[in-house]
């Protein structure tokens, strides 16, 4: 997407499917406009009538009537005009926020990761409410009622030339003032969002750490930072307007107060005898008809200041590159999934160095290792959450690259620790796996998944809502509402990372023996940090400082990785002082093996 593009140019291409409408609406709009001044040529004729002696009663009927319909014309057609700008408006708003969302899943990890949610709220609500003003009101307004006071202009200018240039004489002076204010502006204003949008960040920070601000009683620094950035984007606002208003206000008055050249020097004009009373009357009364426009289009000059920072803000994310990707879906031999001299860094700081290594499809491959040792990051790549930097990872022999990643995403089911669960129905929330699976399939496979037995304990059943982030239920009972999803999706990859870390043992065996029977001919990655649970993996992996250590089978790695041999022994010392050592007992409730489980 081109990064340069013309704040103008974007606006455009926003509003082109509503070209027709906005035509109208600045139509309209300039209808309107030539509806509220005509009257004042209306009150012309009439004053000028009265100077004459005319005492014909249809002739000021006739002026009267005809500045009522117009003015009663005006309000008609700006009405007309503001309600296509406002319908097509808002269609725009929906459209790019719906691009805006659209975007977000494309983008890879990363840019989410470094963007506060609450930077990205704030451009998706306010900064696209924003272009409202330009669209809706700017556009077909500030058109009108610039052209309005132009034609009167010319006008004068046809009536007495030395009259119409005096009618001018505010414009340079407002101009000046104008500049002024917008000297500056564009940074000042800049300011003032960037620390909106750092309130914003703070505000949703603040929120979503309630818990542990709590926990650690840290509410007094918490709380100050909140209220810094509270400080901070009142000052950058009072600083912004401060900048702006004494100009903006100097500009309103002083643009639009034509008469202090016209009444003077017409004053004089007329007792030298150049200008008679009738053309006096009428520039006079003309003059004060272009004030009301001149003061609109003053009004939204403050707006045409801040779009371009809107503008960025919004194409700020739609213009970040995307994970890049192919439209057309492809075939794949197998699922078999290959990873050639793999690396990754996060920022600066390499985490994976030169991996390679193969997961077969109808197999069960487990990441074993150290924490921080690089397991989740591998999964990670594997289902494109991250963009693949250096070296390549293979399914069935096509690099996922050349995998478009709606296909990628049907074909992988990610489950991790922190599985998010929408604001929905607990129902509706399985149902995300497959969105035509049957209420008994969603039942189906929250029974395999082990979370039928509570579910139908909650309030409403299945019909309960989750509540955000799934804050009513406990992690245990997220994780096997998520692995019930996945479940549900029936992919032929399935990715288990440490999926099962806040489940208890016994129901860590139910939806382990559930998995089992799902892996048939599937490829099956489980990161796991109980070691008891992938003894009986057809592979494990012992992923140690961001590279493979060993590879095997559980026998083989106790032989020959001390690693391995280490971490068993630990997890088998834990597991007697706690007193669990049922070891055989979990373990046949707990092989990921369907072949074995069968
Ligand atoms: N988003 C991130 N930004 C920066 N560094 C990261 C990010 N995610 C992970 N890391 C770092 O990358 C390294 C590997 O992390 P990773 O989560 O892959 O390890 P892991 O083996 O899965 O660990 P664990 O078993 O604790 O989950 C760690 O040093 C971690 O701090």
């Amino acid at each position: 997407m081109d990064k340069k593009k013309s704040t103008l140019s974007w606006l455009m291409e926003w509003a082109k499917p509503y070209k027709t409408n906005y035509i109208y609406s600045v139509v309209f709009a300039i209808a309107g406009v030539f509806c509220g001044i005509a009257p004042y040529y209306g009150i012309t004729k009439i004053i000028i009538g009265l100077l004459n002696n005319n005492r014909e009663l249809n002739y000021y009927y006739f002026w009267i009537g005809i500045c009522a319909a117009l003015w009663v014309l005006r309000y008609l057609f700006h009405g007309i005009s503001t309600s296509l700008s406002h319908r097509s408006t808002f269609a725009v708003i929906a459209e790019v926020r719906k691009r805006l969302a659209a975007k977000l899943v494309k983008l890879p990890m990363g840019y989410l990761m470094d963007t506060p949610s609450g930077t990205v709220k704030n451009i998706i609500v306010e900064k696209v409410d924003s272009i409202e003003t330009t669209l809706a009101h700017v556009l077909p307004e500030m058109t009108a009622n610039l052209l309005g006071p132009v034609c009167i202009i010319i006008y004068l200018f046809a009536v007495d030339w030395r009259m119409a240039l005096i009618s001018l004489i505010t414009v340079p002076i407002g101009l000046f003032c104008y500049m002024f204010m917008m000297k500056d502006y564009e940074v000042k204003f800049k300011h003032y969002v960037d620390s909106n949008k750092h309130l914003n960040a703070t505000a949703v920070e603040y929120i979503n750490g309630i818990e542990v601000i709590k926990a650690f009683n840290q509410s007094a620094a918490s709380y100050k930072k909140f209220t810094d950035a509270a400080k901070e984007a009142s000052g950058s606002a009072i600083n912004w307007m401060r900048g702006t208003l004494p100009y903006f206000s100097a500009a309103m008055s002083v643009f639009p107060a034509v008469l202090v050249g016209v009444l003077p020097l017409g004053s004089y004009f007329y007792m030298k005898g150049s200008l008679t009373a009738e053309t006096f009357v009428l520039i006079i009364i003309l003059s004060l008809g272009i004030m009301t426009p001149l003061i609109t289009v003053m009004s939204y000059s403050d707006d045409l200041g801040k779009i371009t920072t809107v503008v960025n803000d919004i194409t700020s994310i739609l213009t970040e590159d995307d994970l890049i990707r192919p439209e057309m879906p492809v075939k794949l031999n197998s699922y078999d999934i290959e990873l050639k001299n793999l690396s990754f860094a996060y920022k600066d700081k390499t985490v994976l160095h030169n991996v390679n290594l193969l997961l077969q499809e109808d197999s069960v491959t487990a990441f074993v290792g150290p924490s921080g040792g690089g397991k989740s990051t591998i999964a990670k790549l594997i289902a494109s959450l991250w963009e693949v930097p250096e070296g390549t990872v293979f399914i069935g022999k096509t690099d996922i690259r050349n995998i478009p990643l709606e296909q990628l995403n049907t074909m992988i089911a990610y489950v991790s620790q922190d599985n998010y669960l929408f604001n929905d129905t607990v129902r509706n929330n399985i149902r995300m796996g497959n969105m035509a699976a049957t209420d008994k399939e969603v039942e189906e496979a929250a029974k395999q998944s082990g979370c039928h037995e509570f579910i139908m304990k909650l309030e409403n059943g299945y019909e309960t809502v989750a509540g955000g982030a799934g804050g009513h239920l406990s992690g245990g009972e997220r994780q096997r509402i998520a692995i019930a999803r996945a479940m549900l999706k029936n992919a032929p990859v399935i990715i288990l990372d440490e999926a099962t870390a806040y489940t208890d043992p016994e129901n860590e065996a139910v939806i382990q023996s559930a998995v089992a029977k799902l892996v048939q001919g599937k490829t099956l990655l489980v990161i796991a940090h109980r070691l008891s649970t992938i003894t009986d993996s057809d592979k494990i992996v012992v992923v140690n400082q961001g590279t493979i250590e060993a590879q095997g089978k559980h026998e083989q790695l106790l032989d020959s990785c001390r690693l391995y041999r280490d971490m068993w022994n630990a997890h088998m010392e834990a597991k007697d002082s706690e007193g669990e050592c049922q070891l055989s007992n979990i373990q046949s409730k707990t092989e990921y093996s369907g072949k074995r489980l069968e």
